[in-house]
């Protein structure tokens, strides 16, 4: 590790000497602990000209341009005279310091000219690669327009065409070849604290199928969002992709693929691989969060409950919060309705796709069900879940399908029956799409949901947008403008021509997922429940207020996502302290009250501002 955050360097009681004093100032600073409430007071002197800086204070061992080429370091043309002076950067950096507000404007001009998503996906990455405040500062102030870039839609072009674009490596690879080396070789990796790991197989990617080593966008993009969206620190965030290799054959035969040429691993021997990794990556970080994403159904579920209840914390994205922002958008339709969070024990679910986002989504609803008092069989009587065979229903052999699929087996209706079919017989309040099939949602499919409902609840989540089952256009126009409408990747909101708008919301995992992060990381959470994922999607249907919601918009935009974090993560940090999980006990002011422990998660953000880099 070549530098480490002084705060850190504090708390292990490192001598004052490491801070230098640079100026005629002398402030007293304040140490946000990450991980803790220490607020440690030191004497710092800064010169004036460094007003604007946040009090982080890195050391490092590096000089020269090993300070410009790491991205926690790099300042481009806004190191301080000082830097300039102690790293040995005289003459490396035009002579003029500008502050980060020009080196916005220049990037975000120049953002401005990429042609393509493309070239607007690929810009932003070497940003990422070049100088972490710059790029955070960007995407957080930004968020609502470089969201779908860095992530859901752009991000699965990326991946598509990973092979072709590829420029510089990020995050760590770990392949079939590298056996039996998983756990010497995590120590290539230069930080000894790891706070968040995203992990794939490249096996399902979004709705785009196996994709292989062309994946590591998908957690790269994914613990950007962890970052941006809830103040997790770079520096301690690590994508991974597994390469068991791909099925995919146009991409393993392609000449510039850069996986192993090989067809996927399967059964006992895949199975032995993953222990091998965790055990290696557990005897690295033991208390890294490890989010497995955009493994295919088949082992998505074996996976979780394989790895969920063992010493560290563990979740798949898809399944479970995927699952989380659904039971949050069904709370927030009920609100929607006049109705009350209890009601959800009288919501009927068809939902086309039982892959494992579909079960998962299913699932999790039906826990917030007997969370409301319903029984595990009433709760289960209450969906209809349809594959490309058409209904799960009886008569089908479902003998080698997972437990998932076979709990939601319907006994009184006949296997195989279409979606218009299912929707007449079953006149539900509520239809999910996590199908991966764009445009399944036709025009009668609606028409016939909106004859038995007043107002359709449709949520069409898979991705990226091209995968959406429906559009909000199509919905409203269909429904009159009555439709409650969510889907997985952005999409604008309708106006409905009447003064009224019709809201997109974007019920996508992101919601979730980094407020969690934060919670796991801030408390040393042990182990990720249940309880914890339904306590956010209560959190997440209430943070607006009714007036809001009886117009159909469900929860805040995807741009206040910090705040929304914050939420999150106090919900989620309220339930590890219950239920006993919390291995760092936050500050006796943090514990009063749910409020309070918002605070204190939103004060534990990492935030993207130049800080003071020391010489070591
Ligand atoms: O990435 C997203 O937008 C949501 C997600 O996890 C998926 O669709 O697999
Ligand atoms: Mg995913």
């Amino acid at each position: 590790m070549h530098f480490r955050n002084a705060r850190k360097a504090f708390a292990l009681g490192c001598k004052s000497s490491c801070i230098t004093a640079i100026g005629p100032n002398i402030l007293p600073s304040r140490c946000n602990s990450h991980f803790g409430n220490k607020h440690l007071l030191i004497s710092r002197q800064i010169s004036s000209e460094e007003d604007e800086r946040s009090d982080e204070i890195l050391q490092t061992k590096h000089r020269r341009l090993s300070v410009i080429h790491d991205p926690a370091l790099n300042r481009g043309s806004g190191f301080s005279v000082d830097e300039r002076e102690r790293l040995l950067l005289r003459g490396l950096v035009p002579p003029r310091r500008q502050g980060l507000d020009q080196q916005i404007e220049r990037v975000m001009k120049t953002y401005e000219r990429q042609k393509s998503d493309l070239d607007k996906f690929q810009f932003l990455s070497l940003l990422m690669d070049r100088n972490n405040v710059l790029f955070y500062r960007i995407l957080v102030d930004n968020f609502e327009k470089l969201a779908p870039i860095v992530y859901t839609p752009v991000v699965g072009e990326a991946c598509q065409k990973f092979h072709a674009i590829y420029r510089r490596t990020r995050g760590m690879y770990f392949s079939l070849d590298d056996r039996p080396h998983f756990r010497t070789m995590v120590f290539n990796w230069p930080e000894d604290d790891v706070d968040v790991i995203v992990v794939t197989d490249g096996s399902r990617v979004l709705a785009l199928g196996d994709l292989g080593c062309n994946s590591m966008n998908i957690p790269i993009g994914k613990l950007s969002l962890y970052v941006s969206g809830a103040g997790l620190t770079p520096t301690r965030t690590l994508p991974i992709v597994l390469d068991v290799g791909t099925d995919n054959e146009e991409l393993r035969d392609h000449p510039l693929y850069l996986g192993l040429p090989r067809s996927r691993l399967r059964g006992e021997k895949y199975i032995e691989v993953l222990d091998e990794w965790m055990s290696a990556i557990r005897l690295r970080w033991p208390n890294a969060l490890i989010q497995f994403e955009d493994f295919s159904s088949d082992v998505a579920e074996m996976l979780l409950e394989r790895y969920r209840y063992k010493d560290a914390p563990v979740f798949n994205d898809d399944i479970q919060s995927t699952g989380c922002i659904a039971v949050a958008s069904v709370f927030a339709a009920l609100r929607a309705r006049g109705l009350s969070l209890s009601d959800i024990t009288r919501e009927v679910i068809v939902c086309a796709g039982a892959g494992s986002a579909g079960l998962g989504v299913c699932d999790a609803i039906a826990k917030a069900m007997e969370a409301e008092g319903a029984s595990p069989e009433n709760a289960q009587s209450q969906f209809f879940i349809l594959d490309e065979r058409g209904l799960l229903g009886s008569g089908r052999d479902m003998t080698n399908d997972s437990t998932a699929r076979q709990r939601f087996q319907r006994r009184d209706l006949p296997d195989g029956m279409s979606l218009i079919e299912v929707i007449r017989a079953a006149k539900p309040t509520v239809l999910l799409g996590l199908s991966g099939v764009g445009g399944l949602f036709t025009e009668d499919v609606v028409k016939e949901m909106h004859k038995h409902v007043h107002r359709p609840v449709v949520f069409a989540m898979s991705n990226p947008s091209s995968a959406s089952e429906c559009t909000p256009e199509q919905m409203f126009s269909w429904t009159k403008g009555n439709a409650i409408y969510a889907s997985g990747s952005p999409f604008e909101n309708v106006d409905l021509g009447d003064g009224r708008i019709g809201y997109s919301n974007q019920a996508n995992n992101v919601y979730s997922f980094p407020g969690l992060g934060l919670a796991v990381t801030v408390l040393r959470i042990s182990c990720v429940t249940d309880e914890m994922f339904l306590a956010a999607a209560r959190r997440i249907a209430q943070i607006l207020p009714d007036e809001d919601v009886k117009k159909g918009l469900l929860f805040p935009r995807v741009g206040k996502l910090r705040e929304i974090s914050a939420e999150v993560a106090g919900a989620v940090g309220m339930v590890a302290l219950e239920q006993g999980l919390a291995r760092k006990m936050p500050p006796k002011e943090a514990m009063q009250s749910f409020e309070e422990m918002v605070e204190y998660m939103g004060r534990s953000m990492w935030e993207p501002k130049y800080g003071h880099i020391v010489a070591d």
